[in-house]
């Protein structure tokens, strides 16, 4: 019999609703994985409401527990880490000692970081050092990065001006040492407005796919992390990165297919779990070149 992978995803956690290990711990539970919370953030619901309660996890807190689990003889047992929105920049440091434990004890454990920086413009945004800890420290280390175009032009200095200038802003970053990067999210001039869109960067070549962009009255919360976790979760089951990369927009879609149909704010997850499992559809990647 196979082995389940276990995953510790390191994100906030909300009480209501969905975002962080709130959007992503079930939809990699229900595809297969043993997933290990550790949540960087308790709050009552995700900012995008304009006001929330609830505190940031001490910074030590993160080694102390990965500690516990090295104590218990189980550290040795994940085979990926998973990291998004956090809460300082010492918060991230403190990951990055983590994923070194863990790589320590299991030299072929897996880095995914998803460098949450939020959207200005909705009202959320990270302080200046997490996004400068994100590019010069926490992209050297991880195997995985998966921007979305806020925060890959963040990390380029610059905005897009076409696809192809994406795709090379996608390939610098993979220069600073990840095999692969996901931008979740594409943008740029001339692109149609029919569609989402999204790229993958390895060593190997670059693939981009588009599935239909649907209309929502306020833009739902959590679906990059929904994203990154099920990204991960396909890797782990032992997907090529094509195939994750396929399976996570196809599964990503009927999520949002269910929450449109639900005219809900917060991502249908319980509804579309079956459909996460096992996508209706399955957008193809296409291969492209500069
Ligand atoms: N197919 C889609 N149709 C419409 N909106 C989408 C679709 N997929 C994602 N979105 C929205 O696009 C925005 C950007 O998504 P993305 O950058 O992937 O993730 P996030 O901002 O959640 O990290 C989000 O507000 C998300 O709700
Ligand atoms: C607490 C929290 N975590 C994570 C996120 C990131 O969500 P997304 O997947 O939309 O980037 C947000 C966005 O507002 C948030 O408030
Ligand atoms: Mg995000």
């Amino acid at each position: 019999m196979k082995r389940t992978p276990h995953l510790l995803a390191i994100q906030s956690h909300v009480v209501f609703g969905h975002a962080g290990n709130s959007a992503a711990v079930f939809p990699m539970q229900r595809v297969g994985v043993n997933v290990w919370p550790l949540n960087t953030v308790q709050f009552s619901n995700h900012t995008q409401y304009g006001q929330w309660a609830g505190e940031v996890l001490a910074p030590q807190q993160i080694p102390e527990l990965v500690e516990g689990i090295a104590a218990i003889g189980e550290l040795g047992n994940c085979d990926a880490v998973l990291s998004g929105y956090l809460g300082s920049a010492a918060q991230g440091r403190a990951i990055l000692t983590g994923v070194a434990r863990i790589k320590a004890m299991n030299p072929k454990a897996l880095y995914l970081c998803d460098p949450v920086m939020g959207h200005p413009e909705k009202g959320c945004s990270v302080p200046a050092e997490v996004s400068d800890f994100l590019l010069e420290e926490a992209a050297a280390v991880a195997d995985f990065m998966c921007p979305n175009q806020l925060e890959l032009d963040s990390f380029s200095g610059r905005k897009p001006q076409s696809l192809f200038d994406c795709l090379a802003m996608a390939r610098a970053l993979l220069a600073r040492g990840p095999k692969a990067v996901l931008v979740k999210h594409l943008d740029y001039p001339g692109k149609s407005a029919e569609v989402f869109e999204m790229l993958l960067v390895t060593a190997e070549g670059s693939w981009h796919l588009q599935r239909p962009l649907l209309a929502f009255p306020r833009q739902p919360v959590g679906v990059g992390d929904l994203t990154s976790g099920l990204f991960l979760a396909r890797i782990l089951l032992g997907d090529s990165l094509v195939a994750a990369f396929e399976f996570t927009a196809s599964a990503v879609h009927e999520v949002l297919l269910e929450t449109q149909a639900c005219a809900s704010y917060e991502l249908e997850l319980v509804r579309a779990q079956d459909r996460i499992a096992h996508p209706r559809v399955r957008f193809e990647a296409t291969s492209i070149s500069l």
